[in-house]
């Protein structure tokens, strides 16, 4: 192994990209070790420099141009995983694919398995959101989305619709949740039909619906979404999926959506700017989701943002506390929230008419429930026992 060093080398936890190894193998040493960024300086330099062949030097390889392309994919990757860290995001992005063991030509990579492990529910998601999207994409291309928007039908406003619903009743508009399932809580409700189940809602006095579209996790679908819009329901549509990709949003827009999520705790800030802009672009509203302070901050920081949700579950523990909407409206956020009027949705675990007087004190306009209410025999009477009066009318 002549002009090769044998490397065994554990990387930092941050190593999410494993695979991106795998391009590697006619790349030499001395660029090998270059573009490993900050590895280089980290675990792969100190563990060469102990190793036994460390004083071997490296006879230059040529670079096929294909591999040196992936190498700055993967740096690019990894760029992006560090801003994102660097705003407080502890959501990972997919590494693209690798056993935890990765051999790679005559150097040996011992990768922590955490680093291709998703390490909480909302990771897990993610990940596979990633490859879904990819999936999606090669099959209905943008052009070919976009394509199919010039006859789209236009959207119906979603804020204007919580806010007159927020003065017509003086409580706060109701965005009810057609959800069969969840992680957290299994299956919701076995006799399923969502068009029903929409139609109830309405009846009910929702101002607007939250639409799950997430299969694997959520027992969601757009055909429900599809469904539901043209079933005729006049209330505007959120179509509550993961959006890693603005491909999703283009999508969302051609399936009926009127509205977006977009969650803080997943998408670095550059990206909630350039996917809201998108959604201002093709009439939806983006519903921001937040779920403490740090999140609630880089949100406000955010130009042109009007609705802002704070979620009271936690989607990495899957803990529900709904003071989690009071704390983050409490002082100088709820003054700039105000200043700004912005709408914010009090999200998750409300259940009783206290519950929704507590987070409306708090300075919410809008709640966002799904369980409470999913779960009635008759959903529409279970938003009149959620609001403890009748708000249909
Ligand atoms: O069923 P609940 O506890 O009333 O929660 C509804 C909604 O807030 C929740 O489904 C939700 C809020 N944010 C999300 C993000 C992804 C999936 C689901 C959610």
């Amino acid at each position: 192994m002549e002009g090769l060093v044998s490397l065994r080398a554990t990387l930092p936890s941050f190593a999410h990209r494993p695979n991106r190894f795998s391009v590697r193998r006619s790349i030499p040493m001395d660029l090998h070790i270059r573009n490993l960024g900050p590895f280089a300086s980290s675990s792969i330099r100190a563990q060469q420099l102990e190793s036994e062949d460390s004083s071997a030097t490296v006879a230059p390889v040529t670079v096929p141009e294909e591999d040196a392309l992936k190498v700055k994919e993967w740096e690019v990757g990894m760029f992006q995983d560090e801003v994102a860290a660097s705003q407080g995001i502890r959501i990972r992005r997919r590494p693209w694919t690798g056993p935890p063991l990765h051999y790679v030509g005559p150097f040996e990579f011992r990768l922590q398995n955490e680093g291709n492990t998703p390490r909480n529910i909302l990771e897990e998601i993610i990940w596979h959101k990633d490859k879904e999207v990819a999936k999606f994409r090669e099959r209905r291309s943008l052009s070919v989305l976009n394509k199919e928007l010039e006859n789209a039908p236009p959207t119906r406003d979603f804020i204007g619709a919580l806010k007159a619903a927020n003065m017509r009743t003086g409580m706060p508009g109701l965005i009810a949740e057609v959800k069969k399932a969840s992680p957290s809580r299994g299956i919701l409700r076995e006799d399923f039909d969502p068009v029903e189940i929409a139609q109830a809602y309405e009846r009910g006095g929702a101002a607007c619906l939250s639409v799950l579209t997430d299969e694997k996790y959520f027992k969601g679908s757009f055909e429900n979404l599809e469904l539901i819009r043209k079933a005729g329901v006049k209330c505007p549509l959120l179509c509550k999926e993961f959006v890693v990709d603005a491909w999703q949003i283009y999508n969302a827009r051609a399936k009926g959506a009127d509205a977006i999520l977009l969650i803080a705790a997943v998408l670095p800030d550059l990206d909630i700017k350039y996917m809201s802009k998108i959604c201002k672009l093709l009439g939806l509203a983006a519903l921001v989701e937040v779920h403490d302070e740090r999140e609630m901050d880089r949100v406000l920081g955010i130009d042109g943002i009007e609705l802002i949700g704070i979620n009271n579950r936690n989607l990495e523990t899957f803990e529900v506390d709904i003071s989690n909407t009071k704390r983050l409206l409490e002082g100088e956020r709820g003054q700039r929230i105000r200043e700004k009027d912005i709408i914010v949705v009090g999200e998750s675990g409300l259940f009783t008419p206290d519950d929704i007087a507590f987070v409306q004190d708090a300075g919410v306009r809008a709640v966002l429930v799904g369980e409470s209410i999913v779960k009635q025999s008759d959903p529409g009477k279970g938003i009149t026992g959620l609001f403890g009066k009748d708000i249909s009318s």
